[in-house]
C-alpha cells in the first residue's frame, strides 16, 4: 500500500487552504477531483488546456501534505515566478538551478540533510534531479518518510514523441526505481495519446495506483485565425491596421472607453505577443512597430538578461511603450499575464505544440482574444528545409509529424480551427466554437482569403504547370 495512504487526509478542508493561503475563492471544474486523487496518494497524470491552473493541483496538496515536494521543471523563469509567487504568499518555496546563488543552494541542501525539511515545495530543473549528491539528499529526506510527492512539470518532455524532448527528463524514471511509494503527478498541456503513453511508461507509473485526467485542450475565448500572405507581400501593413483598427474602436466606443478610463487603463494597452522565428527580426520588428507609435520591445534569450527582465516586468505591469512583446519562442511556456488580448504568430512555427502553448498565452483572463497565424507557402518550405538540415536528428520523424499538422491547419479551409487543434491532441469530442475561428465566421471569406493571398506568381504558375489545381486539391474546389 502506498506510504501516503497510512495519513489520511481525507477530513482537510482543502477549500480553507485555497481561500486562505491562495487566495483563490472556488476551484476550476476537476481541479478539485485532482488534487483529491493526488491527496488519495494515487499517481497522477493531468492533461489541461493552457491556463487550466495545472500548478494548483499540486501546490495546495504540497501544503496538506506532511514532508517536502519536489517539483521538476524544464523553465527556470516558471520556476523563478512561481517560488516569488509562493513565497509572497508565506509559503516556505525555494528553487536549485543554474542561477541559484550559491549560499541559496547550500542553504536549500543542508535543509535537505536535515532530513526534517522545513522546505514545503523544492523547484528543481531535470539535470539537477541527475546528479548524485542531490540524489543522495533526497534519499536522506525518503528515509525520514518526509518526501510527500514528486512533481513533473511539462511532461510531455519526457517523450521523445513530444515537442521540446529533454534527455535528462528520462532519467526521471530512477524516482520510481529507487523511491518506489513516493506518488508522482505529471502534467502537461500537449500530450496527444502517445506522449501521454510514453510519459507514463518512462516514468514506471503503475495502472493500478494511477488516476489519469484527460480535459479538452480547447480555449474557448481564443478566436482562431490564419492570415495569408507570400514572400512579395509585406504583411506589416496588414497587422499594423489590425492592431490601430482595435485601437480606434476602443477610443471610438464611448461605453467601452468610459469603462477604461475608470479603470485608468490606456486605449492604446492592447497587450499581446508577437512570435518571431529569429532574433534580428524580434528586433527590426519591435523598432518599425514603434516608429509608427505602438510600444513595443524586443525580447530574445541573445539580449541581456537586465533588458529581458525589465521588458517582462514593465510588460506585466502594462507600462506604457511596453504593450507589445516582439519574441522568440524564448518567451514561451509558462507566461501567465492574464490580459493579453492577441498572440500573432509572424511566421509559421516550428511544431504544433509550440503554436498552440504559444496561442495559450492569450486570454489568461477568459476574455476573448486572438491568435492569428501568417502563413505562406515559402515559409512552409523554409521550414521543412531546416528540419531537413537540422544536426540533432533525434525524435525527427515526431517533429516533422507535428511541422506537418500544423501545416495542414493552416491550409485548411473546411474545418473549425478549434476541432483540428482538439482532433490532433487526440479528443474525440468536438468543441464548441461560437464563431471564434476563421472558418466559423466566414468560410467562404477564407477560402477567398487564401486564394487571394496565399501565392507568389511564381508559384502558382509552377503549381498551374503541374497541374495540381484540380479539385480536391487543398482548398482550391
Ligand atoms: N481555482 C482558481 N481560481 C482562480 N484562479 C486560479 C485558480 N487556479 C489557478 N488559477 C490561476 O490561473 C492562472 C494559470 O494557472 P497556471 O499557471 O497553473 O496554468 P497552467 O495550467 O500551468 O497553464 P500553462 O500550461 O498555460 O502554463 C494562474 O494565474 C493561477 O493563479
Amino acid at each position: 500500500m502506498p506510504r501516503s495512504f497510512a495519513r489520511s487526509n481525507s477530513c482537510v478542508d482543502i477549500d480553507f487552504t485555497l481561500r486562505r493561503k491562495f487566495k483563490k475563492t472556488a476551484f476550476r471544474p476537476l481541479q478539485r477531483e485532482v488534487i483529491v486523487a493526488a491527496l488519495d496518494g494515487h499517481d497522477v497524470f493531468v492533461q489541461a488546456a493552457t491556463s487550466f491552473g495545472k500548478s494548483m493541483c499540486f501546490q495546495l496538496p504540497a501544503l496538506i501534505d506532511h514532508g517536502i515536494t519536489i517539483v521538476i521543471s524544464p523553465l527556470l523563469s516558471l520556476m523563478t515566478d512561481q517560488v516569488n509567487a509562493l513565497k509572497a504568499s508565506d509559503i516556505d518555496a525555494g528553487s536549485i538551478n543554474g542561477n541559484t546563488p550559491y549560499a541559496e543552494k547550500q542553504r536549500l541542501l543542508r535543509d535537505l540533510a536535515t532530513g526534517h525539511p522545513f522546505t514545503r515545495l523544492l523547484y528543481v530543473t531535470p539535470e539537477q534531479c541527475a546528479t548524485d549528491s542531490f540524489k543522495r539528499h533526497l534519499g536522506v529526506v525518503y528515509e525520514q518518510r518526509e518526501l510527500a510527492r514528486i512533481a513533473v512539470d511539462e511532461a510531455h518532455c519526457i517523450s521523445e514523441w513530444g515537442h521540446d524532448f529533454r534527455p535528462s527528463f528520462k532519467q526521471l524514471k530512477w524516482f520510481r526505481q529507487n523511491l518506489p511509494d513516493v506518488p508522482i503527478i505529471c502534467l502537461t498541456a500537449t500530450a496527444t495519446p502517445k506522449v501521454r503513453q510514453d510519459v507514463i511508461t518512462t516514468l514506471g507509473l503503475s495502472e493500478a495506483n494511477l488516476k489519469v485526467f484527460t480535459m479538452t485542450t480547447s480555449r474557448k475565448n481564443i478566436h482562431y485565425e490564419v492570415r495569408f500572405k507570400s514572400d512579395e507581400e509585406d504583411h506589416y501593413s496588414d497587422f499594423l491596421r489590425w492592431l490601430k483598427g482595435i485601437h480606434k474602436r476602443r477610443s471610438e466606443n464611448p461605453a467601452r472607453r468610459a469603462e477604461l478610463e475608470k479603470n485608468n487603463e490606456r486605449l492604446d494597452n492592447v497587450s499581446g505577443i508577437i512570435y518571431t522565428l529569429f532574433r534580428n527580426d524580434c528586433e527590426a520588428l519591435a523598432a518599425r512597430l514603434r516608429s509608427d507609435g505602438i510600444g513595443a520591445k524586443p525580447y530574445h534569450a541573445g539580449l541581456p538578461n537586465d533588458e529581458k527582465n525589465e521588458t517582462l516586468h514593465r510588460w506585466v505591469n502594462n507600462d506604457k511603450g511596453y504593450d507589445v512583446v516582439v519574441a522568440t519562442t524564448a518567451f514561451g511556456m509558462g507566461i501567465d499575464k492574464e490580459n493579453v488580448r492577441f498572440v500573432v504568430h509572424w511566421q509559421l512555427p516550428k511544431s504544433f505544440e509550440g503554436f498552440y502553448q504559444e496561442a495559450g498565452r492569450a486570454g489568461r483572463d477568459g476574455k476573448a482574444s486572438a491568435c492569428v497565424l501568417y502563413y505562406s507557402r515559402e515559409d512552409r518550405d523554409r521550414a521543412y528545409s531546416r528540419l531537413s538540415k537540422e544536426k540533432d536528428s533525434s525524435n525527427l520523424e515526431s517533429r516533422l509529424s507535428s511541422l506537418q499538422a500544423l501545416v495542414k491547419y493552416s491550409e485548411a479551409t473546411d474545418t473549425c480551427r478549434h476541432q483540428m487543434i482538439c482532433a490532433y491532441f487526440g479528443e474525440k469530442e468536438i468543441p464548441e466554437c461560437e464563431y471564434a475561428c476563421d472558418w466559423h465566421k466566414d468560410a467562404k471569406a477564407l477560402r477567398r482569403a487564401k486564394e487571394m493571398g496565399l501565392q507568389s506568381e511564381d508559384w502558382v504558375s509552377t503549381q498551374r504547370d503541374l497541374g495540381r489545381f484540380d479539385r480536391g486539391y487543398d482548398g482550391y474546389d
